[in-house]
C-alpha cells in the first residue's frame, strides 16, 4: 500500500532529489550537484511516496511569496520536484501525493511550472500565467538616445552577494512576481559557475543601484552571436531602459533571447519594431487557490455590478461555495450563483490573462453575467513571474 511521509533528514532529501530526478529521466545527483541542491531541501516541506520502505514518488513545496492583482503579496508555496518512478505511474501515486500536499500546505496560494499541460488540472492548478520568447535582431536593433544611469559588470562572487540583496530591495511590484527563497539562489549561482560565460550587470540610477540582468552568449559554426539573457529585474522604466540599450549594443551581438510578459512593451523601444519578433508562446503560472475566499479577498477588482460566482473544489472542499464579487470586495453568499466554476478554472482567470467569457466560450464553464465577471477580473497588466523553480 502507498503510504505519504514527510521527510526530514539529509539522506531522505538526496533519495527524494533521485526519485524525482529519474522520473525526469535524469541522472542521481553527484556529490558535487548534490551540495548546490541540498540547501533547496526544507525540513517538513518534501513529500514522498512511499511503497513498503521504497520512495516511489515525490512532491515539494518552497516557501515564497507571491503578487496578487492590485499590488498585496501572500504567502505563496512554490511547488516542485513532482515525480513518480516509472515503473509505478498511473496507479495513482501522484494523485495520493497532491492530496496530502493541498491539505497540508501552509499557505493560501501555490504555483508551478508544468512539464505536460495536463497532468494538473485535476488537482485544481489553472493555467494563469504564460510567457513569450522574443528573439530581437540585435545588428538593426537601434534604440535613440542615451543611457540615463550607470551599468556596470560584476565578478561573480560580488553577483552572488549584491543580487539577492538587490532583487529584496527592488521588491515585489507585479502581478505574478515571486518571493526567491535561499535554494533557489544557490541554484542559480551554480548555473551560473557552470556556464563559465555568465555575465551580471547591474544598473544604477540616481537613488543607486536599482536593476540587474544575467546574460550568456553562445556562438555557432556560423559566428552568429546570440546573447540569452537568463534574469532581468528592474526598479524603474529607466533602468528597464538602460539595461535594454546595454543589451542591444554590445560588440559582435546577432541576436538577443528572452522569456518576458506577454504585454511588456519591448517593441517600443526600437526605431523599427520588427526587429521584434515572438517566436514561442507558452504557460508560465500554473495557480491553485488553496484558500479561495482568502485569496479571492486579497486581490482588487475593477468596476461592475457585482456577480456571484460558486466555486467548486472536489480535493479542497472547504472552497466550495458562492462568492459575491464586487468592486468593494467579496463576501460569501447563499444567493443564486450567475456563474458555476472549477477551482482550476478559477486560478485560470485570478490573474486575468483569461476571461470568464473566454472559458464559457469553449464550452469550459456555464454562466450568465460573463461581461461583468470579465469586467471585475480585469487586470491593467499581464501576470508575469520571471523566476523559473
Ligand atoms: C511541478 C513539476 O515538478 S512538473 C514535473 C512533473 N513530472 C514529470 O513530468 C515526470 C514524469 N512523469 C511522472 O513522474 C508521472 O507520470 C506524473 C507525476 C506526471 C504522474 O504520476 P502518476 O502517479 O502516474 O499519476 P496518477 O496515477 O495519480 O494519475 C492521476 C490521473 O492523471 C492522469 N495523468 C497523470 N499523468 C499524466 C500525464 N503526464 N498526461 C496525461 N494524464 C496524466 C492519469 O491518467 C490519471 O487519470 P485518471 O484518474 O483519469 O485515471
Amino acid at each position: 500500500m502507498t503510504d505519504i511521509r514527510v521527510l526530514n533528514d539529509e539522506a531522505q532529501f538526496r533519495a527524494h532529489a533521485t526519485v524525482f530526478r529519474r522520473a525526469m529521466h535524469w541522472g542521481p545527483p553527484t556529490d558535487e550537484q548534490w551540495q548546490v541542491v541540498l540547501p533547496s531541501y526544507e525540513p517538513g516541506r518534501a513529500l514522498a511516496a512511499f511503497e513498503g520502505d521504497e520512495m516511489i514518488g515525490t512532491t515539494q513545496s518552497y516557501a515564497s511569496s507571491l503578487v496578487v492583482p492590485g499590488g498585496a503579496v501572500v504567502p505563496h508555496s512554490a511547488i516542485s520536484r513532482v515525480g513518480v518512478r516509472a515503473d509505478y505511474t498511473r496507479r495513482g501515486v501522484l494523485t495520493a501525493l497532491m492530496r496530502e500536499q493541498l491539505s497540508t500546505l501552509p499557505d493560501p496560494v501555490a504555483t508551478l511550472r508544468a512539464s505536460e499541460g495536463r497532468i494538473y488540472g485535476r488537482f485544481g492548478y489553472g493555467m494563469a500565467g504564460r510567457w513569450r520568447t522574443v528573439v530581437i535582431d540585435a545588428k538593426r536593433a537601434v534604440i535613440p538616445g542615451d543611457l540615463t544611469g550607470r551599468v556596470r559588470m560584476l565578478d561573480q562572487d560580488t553577483a552572488d552577494k549584491l543580487l539577492p540583496e538587490l532583487h529584496e530591495a527592488v521588491g515585489l511590484t507585479k502581478p505574478g512576481q515571486i518571493g526567491r527563497w535561499a535554494g533557489w539562489w544557490a541554484r542559480a549561482r551554480d548555473r551560473k559557475s557552470d556556464a563559465e560565460n555568465s555575465v551580471t550587470v547591474v544598473h544604477s540610477g540616481p537613488g543607486g543601484d536599482d536593476g540587474f540582468l544575467t546574460y550568456k552568449v553562445s556562438e555557432n559554426r556560423e559566428f552568429v552571436h546570440k546573447l540569452s539573457i537568463e534574469d532581468f529585474v528592474w526598479a524603474n522604466d529607466d533602468a528597464w531602459r538602460d539595461l535594454w540599450i546595454y543589451v542591444t549594443r554590445l560588440d559582435l551581438i546577432d541576436k538577443v533571447e528572452i522569456e518576458l510578459a506577454l504585454d511588456e512593451p519591448v517593441s517600443w523601444l526600437f526605431e523599427d519594431p520588427r526587429v521584434v519578433n515572438t517566436t514561442e508562446v507558452f504557460d508560465e503560472i500554473w495557480l491553485r487557490l488553496v484558500d479561495v475566499p482568502r485569496m479571492l479577498q486579497a486581490r482588487t477588482y475593477g468596476t461592475a455590478d457585482p456577480v456571484v460566482i460558486e466555486v467548486r473544489d472536489k480535493l479542497l472542499p472547504a472552497n466550495d461555495g458562492r462568492y459575491r464579487v464586487s468592486p468593494d470586495g467579496v463576501e460569501r453568499v447563499e444567493a443564486e450563483a450567475d456563474i458555476t466554476i472549477p477551482v482550476a478554472l478559477l486560478g485560470a482567470v485570478y490573474f486575468g490573462d483569461t476571461t470568464f467569457s473566454q472559458l464559457a466560450a469553449t464550452k469550459w464553464i456555464e454562466g450568465t453575467r460573463l461581461a461583468d465577471a470579465d469586467a471585475l477580473f480585469a487586470v491593467p497588466q499581464k501576470p508575469f513571474c520571471g523566476t523559473f523553480f
